[in-house]
């Protein structure tokens, strides 16, 4: 049978079947031939450069069997550069809804067999219209790029379409969790709409994200890179922080989307899901005081007391490579998921920088959008000295995280685990920007700087004029610490709400936790803040 969609523009046009059977037949070899898409030789193509065709990937993000598609007839209607002699369905882009994990999340992902998944106005009408339903659904929206950017022959039109990406985008940002997975090279208009969302997904060797493409760097800068060296998957996750994870095969990353999409909520007007956990909260944690040693100097892994305090050991962890002095991870406590920040004290000693900054900020805000509690766990010796930080605007950025917490209405537990000094104190939800609850360990130290900074600003003058200055050194230091930098400081005068045990840590974050679970707050009316972007 010769389905009649099969020659739209000039030739013979074919018989309408007559009857009802007739038709449906005719359905159903449609259905498979735009299943099937444009041509064998294209989807080998694909394959050979290790990637797997859109419907692949839609198979391996959605329950199995789950997946509706929206206007899988579609063609464009543009004209010029040959392209009335090129319609195919689908214009390039798969949409629908399916479920993860049983749950509604809706989709598109580009084909790069059909123009390079260049974006036209069609094409780009179909993502609109999944966009408006999944903000309209409340549900995730997850998109699987790769796509060339805007498509050349549509000139303003596929602009536009853009432009119609970005605003829902925005309009979605909060509201449902928008998550891009980077599936091959992504240019221009593809690589600013997944900026705007929560998470950027990328894999290894065949996915790149730029504005410009290598050839134009060249002609502008004479810079000669190739494209993964302009904007592969690890410039992106270890450069640039436009990457939250990265990947060494397709699979293992829609894989990872998945998991992500298990911990949180469908929207803004959600909890995360919970789980029944089967890791007792009266879990004592006893190897968290031989893990984290008292000397403030001597580095240790966060991530061990990551693990040692969380539902099994198990969390995600967001920018894995970028900023590593903090520590943003998804994890749960008692079967409910929570958000927790940490200085690494094993990367530049934990302190907060330009980046460290813009990291931590970004999940706070991501956290309280959507509901999930914060733990954050200090040690840090301060925001990082120095002209280059200075220069690049380390006040600005390291006021985005401020601002962050400050605006966060979620539970905020702090827990200083051993040291916490000066604005980094202030700025990692210390109880004066308003964090719930604050515990200590008694290793703590909280203080404007460490005692030898202060020992030289303070008693200066008795130091220059002491027989022996190192003596004087020495002791003022000892006085200095004596008095301020004991655990109870901070504690008797209600700045932390207890000093614990270590080996109660878990315990004790569950509890508050549990309590905080209720919480509501509010913050006054306004159109919006003005936050240091
Ligand atoms: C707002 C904006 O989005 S501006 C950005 C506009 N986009 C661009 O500048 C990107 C232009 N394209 C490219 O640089 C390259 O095609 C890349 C890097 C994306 C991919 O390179 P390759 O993997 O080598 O694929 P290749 O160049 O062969 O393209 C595959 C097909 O897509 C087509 N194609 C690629 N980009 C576009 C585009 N933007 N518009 C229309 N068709 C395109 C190609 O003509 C080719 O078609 P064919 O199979 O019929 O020959």
């Amino acid at each position: 049978m010769t389905v009649v969609h099969e020659a739209p523009v000039g030739g013979e046009v074919p018989e309408i079947p007559a009857d009802a059977r007739g038709r449906v037949a005719e359905l159903h070899e449609l259905r498979e031939k735009v299943r099937r898409g444009p041509s064998e030789k294209a989807t080998e193509a694909q394959h050979a450069k290790g990637k797997l065709t859109a419907r692949e990937r839609i198979e391996l993000l959605l329950d199995e069997g789950s997946f509706r598609e929206v206007e899988p007839l579609r063609r464009h209607r543009a004209t010029g550069f040959g392209l009335e002699a090129k319609k195919p369905h689908t214009d390039g882009v798969i949409v629908g809804w399916g479920t993860v994990h049983g749950r509604t999340v809706f989709t598109y992902a580009h084909d790069f067999r059909i123009f390079g998944g260049a974006l036209g106005e069609a094409h780009a009408q179909k993502i609109h219209k999944i966009m408006d339903m999944a903000i309209a659904a409340g549900a995730p929206l997850v998109s699987l790029n790769d796509g060339a950017g805007a498509r050349i022959q549509e000139g303003v039109t596929a602009l536009a379409g853009y432009g119609g990406i970005f605003q829902r985008n925005t309009k979605a940002s909060g509201v449902i969790p928008q998550i891009s997975v980077m599936l091959g090279p992504c240019a221009g208009g593809a690589a600013y709409s997944p900026a705007l969302t929560d998470f950027v997904f990328m894999v290894r060797e065949t996915s790149q994200m730029f504005i410009t493409g290598p050839d134009v760097v060249q002609a502008v800068t004479g810079e000669k890179i190739s494209q993964n060296g302009l904007g592969g998957a690890d410039v992106h996750a270890g450069v640039s922080g436009v990457s939250h994870f990265v990947y060494d095969d397709e699979q293992s990353c829609i894989e990872e989307v998945r998991y992500l999409l298990s911990l949180l909520p469908q929207n803004n007007r959600e909890m995360p899901p919970t789980v029944l956990s089967d890791d007792p909260v009266q879990r004592r944690n006893d190897s968290l005081l031989d893990l984290v040693p008292v000397d403030g100097n001597r580095p240790y892994d966060m991530r061990k007391v990551i693990e040692e305090i969380v539902d099994h050991g198990e969390y995600l962890e967001v920018h894995e490579r970028w900023a590593t002095n903090v520590l943003c991870v998804l994890a749960r406590i008692d079967g409910h998921v929570v958000g927790i920040i940490a200085n690494q004290p094993q990367s530049l000693a934990g302190v907060l920088d330009i980046n460290a900054s813009e990291k931590a900020a970004r999940f706070v805000q991501m956290c309280d959008a959507f509901n999930i509690p914060l733990v954050t766990l200090l040690d840090v010796p301060g925001f990082l000295p120095g002209v280059d930080q200075e220069h690049g605007g380390i006040i600005r950025h390291g006021a985005k995280l401020l601002y962050a917490y400050c605006n966060a209405t979620v539970p905020r537990i702090s827990l200083i685990l051993r040291k916490a000094y000066g604005g980094a104190y202030i700025v990692m939800d210390s109880q004066s920007i308003g964090a719930d609850l604050t515990y200590a360990w008694p290793t703590n130290e909280i203080a404007v700087m460490g005692a030898e900074g202060a020992a030289n600003v303070i008693f200066r003058r008795d130091i220059n004029g002491a027989e022996d200055p190192d003596a004087m050194r020495a002791q003022k230091i000892k006085e200095y610490k004596n008095e301020l930098m004991h655990p109870y400081y901070a504690a008797e005068r209600g700045l932390v709400d207890d000093v614990i045990d270590p080996a109660e840590t878990r315990e004790v974050l569950a509890s508050a936790l549990a309590m905080l679970r209720t919480k509501h707050a509010d913050l006054p009316s306004r159109k919006h803040g003005n936050p240091p972007m």
